[in-house]
């Protein structure tokens, strides 16, 4: 048995020897590739912080000293160290391990959230409160050279840096966990510092040489490592000077190599015993120990879906909504030159890799900073551009303010496209896509398409880059798209998909739930309620014939995946009820809840949005006699919320 197995929490982990400390890290290591292999999951990340969470662990006593993780997609070796090893079968499936901390699971898990930057604003929230309280505890925040990029990271140090009256009692510890990437090489004038520390040329190749030669080299035991250590002491202090934290008032030690444990015990011990806020920056290497995650150019192996972990080889993905994406930007491109492209350090996942490969000049990577984005995106259009702002789209909450503000207050023509809309399941509650299409509504001028399939996404993107003097938004959802469905007729600039029977029924299906729609339509039939599918292509504003089209139906019934609160569904009811039309209106999307992790498709099962589910909900309101217009109206379905 390893010393894996009998890790029942980090009290463990400060009996074992140096060397002992080592078989573990290299076991932690063989255990990420193997369990991650199979489920997905943030492997590059957590290779490179597994000497890290090691020392961590021996240095600060979790749970009594608080451990913050940024973003959390690197808190898997966290994990391991605090009893969790038999939940990686299950990781990110509903039941399961989460694949960020979770408060559920531990008591050494305190944030959840998965939107990076964050971390040091909690942590320093969490040492003035153990000052006020005259708590000894530390508070240890582990943040990423991509989330340092982050405006939050900054109003955080700013405040960080503040000392307090009398002196500073906050126990903070900050770890830049520094391997020079987010998906791809961290940008900008943060990351140039941090690389002129990192890549100091008299500090890096000196240190590996001596390394290398004593590793491996029988006999050589911790004196050997310790004097090492004091050398590197001595020749980063005269080697590497620094001044981006310091000229805060900052305390800074390093910086440190993340992967020699010995050394990052050394370094966090230190800064423990400061006393006041300090940071530890740490220089690692993401996917370290696993070549194909090391080598892996786009970037490395930050969130790969299952692989071979002999060969490092993906499981094909297939074609996927952002693919279509890629390839229409390409050719929009070509045509229009005032289309430029702005990425928030996610090139490859948002498909804009394609139009950077062609256009480089109009394509910016402005790092975890998505505020930035849209008010520079405003500027750019001020400028007499078209920008194209490619987000995540739960990423976008937090540059509301900018949208609504700097963009649409303008009346500046900016698209924003936003993937992984609805639904994505397996990275947790914070990452659902499902905020956008209520939140937006309350925009000015602003305008909404969710494309049904691929053709759609190809025609509204164009729709909305032809517009000048508003922002655009069109989103779509993560995972495969259906194949086209076409339309057999239309209604304004309406498509109606599907019309049958008697005007029962008005089916909106809104973007991805179009074809969820359309099969809702087959079972109604088959129960002899006639039905019209409608896809709205637009949803904000809606195209004014679906008034009248709702006047001539017995029932509206809206599929949207989005959050019901606000959504797709409120508005046009808000609508109806502006034009009074009473026709009784049924929304059916995702509960206004905070989701667990599970895979999307589950997570449709689990809050019915399936055309089972929605048909039957039809069905059993007309059996009651509803849609004559004299039955109360039916209570909204409930869906069993995981958390409300
Ligand atoms: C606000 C926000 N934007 C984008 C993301 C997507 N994202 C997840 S991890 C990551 C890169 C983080 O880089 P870094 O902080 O350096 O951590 P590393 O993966 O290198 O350990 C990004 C962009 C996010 N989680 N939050
Ligand atoms: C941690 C993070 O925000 C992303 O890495 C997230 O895991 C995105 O996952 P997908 O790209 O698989 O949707
Ligand atoms: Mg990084």
């Amino acid at each position: 048995m390893g010393h894996l197995e009998r890790l029942t929490g980090p009290a463990d982990l400060r009996e074992l020897e140096a060397r002992e400390l080592d078989e573990l890290a290299t076991e932690i290591r063989d255990f990420l590739v193997a369990k991650v292999s199979r489920t997905g999951g943030h492997l590059g990340p957590n290779l490179g912080v597994v000497e890290l969470s090691i020392a961590l662990h021996r240095v600060f006593d979790s749970p009594r000293d608080r451990v913050v993780f940024d973003t959390g997609h690197q808190a898997y070796v966290h994990k391991i160290l605090t009893g969790r090893a038999d939940g990686f079968d299950k990781l990110r499936q509903h039941g399961g391990l989460s694949g960020y901390p979770s408060q559920a699971e531990s008591p050494h898990d305190i944030v959840e959230n998965s939107h990076a930057s964050t971390s040091l604003s909690y942590a320093d929230g969490l040492a003035k409160a153990y000052a006020i309280r005259g708590e000894d505890r530390h508070v240890v925040a582990v943040i990423g050279d991509g989330a340092l990029t982050g405006g939050m990271a900054w109003e955080a140090l700013n405040n960080i840096a503040d000392t307090v009256q009398g002196g500073d009692e906050r126990r903070l510890v900050i770890v830049v966990n520094d391997n020079g990437r987010s998906y791809t090489p961290t940008i900008g004038g943060l990351a140039n510092a941090l690389t002129a520390l990192r890549t100091n040329p008299r500090y890096e190749p000196l240190l590996d040489v001596v390394k290398r030669r004593l590793n491996g080299v029988p006999g050589v035991g911790p004196a050997v490592y310790d004097a090492l250590h004091a050398m590197k002491k001595g020749m980063k202090d005269a080697l590497a000077p620094q001044g981006l934290f310091e000229d805060l008032g900052l305390k800074y030690v390093g910086p440190v190599d993340g992967h020699d444990r010995a050394a990052m015990e050394q370094a966090l011990t230190q800064a423990k015993r400061f006393g006041g806020p300090v940071i530890v920056h740490a220089m690692t290497r993401k996917g370290f120990g696993y070549d194909p995650a090391e080598q892996h150019e786009a970037d490395q192996f930050h969130g790969p879906g299952p692989f071979d972990a002999l060969t490092g080889v993906e499981t094909p993905k297939g074609r996927i909504w952002t693919d279509v994406f890629n390839d229409e930007m390409v050719a929009i491109g070509r045509e229009r030159r005032d289309v430029v492209a702005i990425t928030a350090a996610m090139m490859h996942p948002v498909g804009l890799d394609g139009f950077a490969a062609h256009y480089p000049d109009r394509t910016f990577d402005v790092g975890i900073a998505e505020q930035h984005a849209a008010t520079s995106a405003a500027g750019l259009a001020m400028g007499g551009l078209h920008p194209v702002v490619a987000l995540y789209a739960t990423f976008l909450n937090r540059a509301f303010d900018q949208v609504l503000m700097d963009v649409a207050l303008h009346r500046c023509g900016v698209t924003f496209v936003l993937d992984r809309s609805g639904v994505t399941g397996d990275d947790g509650a914070s990452h659902n896509g499902m905020w956008d299409m209520s939140v937006l509504q309350v925009v000015p001028g602003l305008r909404l398409a969710a494309p049904r399939d691929p053709a759609r996404l190809r025609e509204l993107l164009r729709e909305a880059i032809a517009v000048d003097d508003a922002p655009t938004v069109v989103r779509f959802p993560k995972g495969a798209p259906p194949a086209d469905i076409e339309a057999v007729g239309t209604v304004g600039a309406m498509d109606v998909l599907a019309r049958r029977g008697d005007r029962d029924v008005l089916l909106v299906g809104v973007g991805s739930m179009a074809s969820t729609a359309v099969e809702v339509a087959e079972r109604l039939t088959a129960q002899g309620i006639g039905v019209t599918v409608v896809d709205p292509r637009w949803v904000k504003p809606y195209d004014d014939a679906i008034v009248a089209l709702a006047g001539e139906h017995r029932m509206v019934v809206v599929v949207e995946d989005n959050g019901v609160s606000g959504g797709c569904g409120a508005s046009l009811l808000q609508l109806l009820n502006e034009r009074r039309v009473s026709t009784p209106v049924r929304l059916h999307g995702i509960p206004q809840e905070f989701l667990d992790h599970a895979k999307r498709n589950a997570i449709l099962e689990r809050v019915g949005l399936t055309p089972q589910a929605i048909a039957l909900s039809v069905t059993e309101e007309f059996a009651a006699g509803l849609g004559d217009g004299d039955a109360e109206r039916a209570p909204a379905p409930h869906h069993p919320a995981d958390r409300a």
